[in-house]
């Protein structure tokens, strides 16, 4: 029975919004409960009209005085019966001053009547639902004896895509690279044994079958002369135009994915400038109507979307409202 004198549990009937702190968030939601919740919507996303989901294409706006972004991602999805909106503000200069690089609150309102129902943390929420969908295309895309994963990044994506890749894959070797070799340390040792950091970008990804590129660099990071042949690549930064994570000549010469067409041909730097052609978003594999190539090289290039944040929201308090 929920504690109505703890913050994030109040009663679901007492009129006020309920507001769910990260503490909270971290200890409902589990990696392997949201992966298949977020499967269902990538699939129901490529449905379009029939899979019953309302999602415009973020809106962003700069705060280039500081660098900074205010991402806005409203979602309505009537399968689930859920319709928010999360405010993710991302200042990628922020990592060098020691604060959060993206600070995300999700609004969940009653779909019926439009009363807001919840606020939440969207932090936790971001990590995660990033990581279920890489976790997705991974499933369907990389050949299925992957061992060897490489992580370009050592910041909260690295971590929770080591978490939900490892919840279907037996790792023998994790190797990481990050811009500072202290970090990549401080995470191969959260990880253990299997883990190494690595001195190059070349050095973690050559002998990898899944690589997972998760830094805010605005430039090429990971290059085709070092990728392995049937690789898969979850390509998870580089959310702006004019950013890029891939090296162009990798963009074209794989089979590549993304989460949303429209979101991708506005937001992905690697996609735009690479002028590479999207073969399926990830949901069309889910649905069957698009083919997963796991035997040649694949690009799953991931800007986030706004159902993946409500359907995990909508996760967190059918989770609340049983505990
Ligand atoms: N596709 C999606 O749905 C989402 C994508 N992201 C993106 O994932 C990336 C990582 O996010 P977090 O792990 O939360 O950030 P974080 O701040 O926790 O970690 C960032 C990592 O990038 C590295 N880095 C920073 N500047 C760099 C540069 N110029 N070159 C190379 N590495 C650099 C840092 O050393 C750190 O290892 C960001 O680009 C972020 O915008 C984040 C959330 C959702
Ligand atoms: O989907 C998301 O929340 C974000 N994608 C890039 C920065 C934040």
């Amino acid at each position: 029975m929920a504690d109505s004198t703890q913050p994030g549990t109040q009663s679901f009937d007492s009129g006020f919004p309920l507001y769910i702190p990260a503490n909270k968030v971290e200890e409902i939601l589990k990696i392997s409960e949201l992966i298949p919740v977020i499967e269902r919507a990538l699939g129901n996303f490529s449905n379009r009209d029939n899979g019953g989901i309302v999602q415009p294409v973020r809106s962003v706006v700069p705060v280039a005085k500081y660098q900074g972004f205010l991402g806005v991602m409203p979602c309505f999805s009537a399968h689930e019966h859920v319709l928010a909106t999360k405010l993710v503000a991302f200042y990628p200069t922020n990592y060098d001053k020691g604060l959060p690089t993206h600070m995300a609150t999700l609004m969940v309102f009653d779909p019926e009547n439009g009363s807001l129902k919840a606020i939440m943390d969207g932090e936790v929420i971001t990590n995660l639902r990033t990581a279920a969908a890489s976790a997705v295309a991974t499933k369907y895309l990389a050949n299925p004896k992957s061992q060897v994963l490489a992580i370009i990044g050592a910041g909260h994506q690295a971590r929770s895509h080591h978490q939900a890749l490892s919840t279907l894959f037996n790792f023998t070797e994790v190797n990481i690279y990050s811009r500072t070799l202290e970090s990549a340390e401080k995470l191969s040792q959260e990880i253990g044994s299997t883990a190494k950091a690595c001195s190059s970008v070349e050095e973690a990804v050559k002998r990898a079958d899944i690589i997972v590129t998760v830094t805010f660099s605005k430039v090429p990071v990971l290059f085709a002369k070092w990728v392995k042949p049937g690789a898969h690549v979850n390509a998870v930064g580089a959310c702006r135009p004019d950013w890029q994570e891939i090296d162009p000549d990798l963009m074209r010469g794989s089979v590549l994915y993304v989460d949303s067409r429209e979101g991708a041909m506005k937001e992905s730097g690697d996609v735009i400038l690479s002028k590479a052609e999207v073969y399926a978003e990830v949901g069309e594999v889910v649905n069957g109507t698009k083919e997963a190539f796991c035997e040649k090289t694949t690009v799953f290039k991931s800007l986030g979307m706004a159902v993946e944040d409500a359907v995990s929201a909508n996760l967190v308090l059918a989770k609340l409202r049983t505990t």
